[in-house]
């Protein structure tokens, strides 16, 4: 029987629009179609962000009260509905299913930590006295919603990143316009849906699907769109942060993520949470681990260990509850680490295990001996591969570590309190984990990195301060009130 392909429509200004030309999404396991959504123009993107400009109207006086509805009820909604989108996830994404609940879990939390932040929108007072001649002043900051945001989204995360964005730009008293990445454009529209029933007012989100500059140049570009929250790779966040003229930017991008061992670390939770960290969402994570730094009395032990639990990882259907890894997110994705694997292997680096592809599956792959000048210790590899090599001590893990250009998180396993300290202040990342590897993130902490990883930070009390303008507000009196 032949399988139903669904013909998804957009959102945009409130209302579903379907378009002759469209855009196929595919199971990344099977490469079997499963649905189309419409490819946007620049004419639907320029609609988009006029009915933005009367969607912020809308979004802008919704009471506190009234934003914390909508975002509750969509939570509700999705919590209601999770097995569509924990399907959703799975059909169009890389993920498991245990991977794909785990982030609808998360994505209701973020929707519920949006709706609970809306209320602390905070400001604070400013001492104009402090300065001869304002005595008479006195004088607070408020904050204002920036206007209408452009939501730019990756793949590897499809629900959860999205709803990163969405939430805080709805608490804040925005308008969004959101362009999903067109692999897996599908977890965004059904996000869309829970808000449309939460009675979300038209015009405040819009979902924008399709591919290309057309859509993705005016999108940037427009100087109604006041702040483009972007999370992808770095050369796209490059080309992006070189159009957009004079508005607020947000880059959450790539990373070449180091964890540490130290002799005295607690080495069977090292391996576990390496491991876990290194070879989740089949290693396309930002915060995933790619290079870990083991001190070289314990090195040996590591590493056999690291290589017996990573055979043991079972590499299979998504469906299946068993699976620990899925597809990558292509084939051509799985051959590009592939070759970065193999080069690796001719200049001489050790495959202890893995290696090898079928279609977009590839195993998880553990390398020793990498020489540095080599693709994959240089670049976000974005697939199940480590590296593991030995240190002489903990200065040159952190040397060695630091030898990136990009720097979101990193991890450290040591029970020493002092070296700890050393690493947190040496290591630089915008977060470092002790006692964990670099791939801890829950929906509330400030998240973003330093030097090729991006600016600014997301976590929605972080993302709603980025979405907002301060205000500042004095007013002078007829005397001083302090005299
Ligand atoms: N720091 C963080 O929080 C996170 C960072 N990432 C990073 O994301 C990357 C993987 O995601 P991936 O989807 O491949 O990233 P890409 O940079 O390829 O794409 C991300 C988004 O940008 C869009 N896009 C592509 N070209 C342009 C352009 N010229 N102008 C505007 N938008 C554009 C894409 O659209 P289309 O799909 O249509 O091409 C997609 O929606 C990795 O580097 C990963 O580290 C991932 C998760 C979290
Ligand atoms: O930004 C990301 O890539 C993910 O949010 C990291 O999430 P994880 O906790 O699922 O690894």
């Amino acid at each position: 029987m032949a399988k139903q392909i669904v013909k998804e429509r957009m959102l945009i200004g409130g209302r579903w629009i379907a378009k002759k030309d469209s855009i196929d999404v595919y199971d990344p396991a099977t490469s079997d179609l499963i649905a189309t959504v419409p490819a946007a123009s620049t004419e639907d993107v320029i609609y988009a962000i006029s009915r933005a400009k009367e969607g912020f109207k809308r979004s802008s006086s919704l009471s506190v009260f009234e934003r914390t509805k909508i975002l509750q009820s969509a939570a509700s909604y999705i919590e209601e509905n999770a097995d569509i989108y924990i399907q959703t996830i799975v059909l169009e994404s890389s993920k498991t299913v245990k991977e794909a609940r785990k982030e609808v879990r998360r994505c209701i939390e973020t929707l519920r930590l949006s709706a609970e932040e809306a209320k602390r929108i905070e400001g604070e007072t400013v001492a104009f006295s402090q300065m001869p001649g304002h005595e008479k002043r006195v004088g607070y900051v408020y904050r204002f919603p920036i206007g209408i945001v452009a939501a730019i989204t990756p793949f590897n995360d499809p629900l959860n990143l999205v709803a990163h964005k969405i939430g805080p730009a709805i608490a804040a008293g925005n308008a969004v316009i959101v362009k999903p990445a067109s692999l897996t454009p599908l977890s965004a529209i059904r996000l869309a849906e829970a808000f449309i029933h939460a009675g979300l007012p038209d015009g405040v989100l819009s979902v924008v699907t399709g591919r290309g500059e057309a859509i993705c140049n005016p999108l940037v570009e427009h100087e109604d769109v006041r702040f483009v929250s972007f999370t992808g790779g770095y050369e796209t966040g490059k080309e992006i942060t070189s159009k957009a003229g004079v508005k607020k930017l947000a880059m959450e991008l790539g990373s070449n993520s180091p964890t540490i061992v130290l002799a005295d670390a607690n080495i069977k939770e090292a391996v576990a949470a390496t491991v876990e960290g290194a070879f989740g969402v089949a290693g396309q994570n930002c915060i995933g681990v790619q290079r870990i730094f083991v001190e070289e009395s314990k090195y040996d032990d590591f590493l056999d260990r690291y290589v017996l639990a990573t055979r043991k990882l079972k590499i299979g259907l998504k469906t299946d509850e068993l699976t620990d890894i899925g597809p990558m997110i292509s084939e051509k994705e799985a051959k590009r680490v592939e070759k970065w694997i193999d080069e690796a292997a001719n200049m001489g680096a050790t495959i202890c295990c893995g290696g090898k592809r079928s279609k977009a599956f590839l195993e998880p792959t553990v390398l020793t001996n990498v020489p540095e000048t080599s693709t994959i210790s240089q670049n976000e590899v974005f697939g199940p591969v480590v590296i593991i090599e030995p240190v002489q001590s903990l200065s040159e893990a952190i040397n060695r570590s630091n030898q990136t250009e990009y720097g979101l998180q990193a991890g450290i396993f040591t029970t020493n309190l002092e070296d700890a300290f050393t690493a947190v202040h040496q290591l630089q990342f915008g977060g470092v984990m002790i006692n964990d590897s670099s791939d801890v993130r829950i929906d509330s902490m400030p998240f973003g990195g330093i030097k090729g990883s991006g600016i600014g930070r997301e976590g929605v009390r972080y993302a709603i301060e980025a979405m907002t303008e301060q205000k500042v507000v004095a007013f002078k009196l007829k005397r001083s009130p302090f005299s």
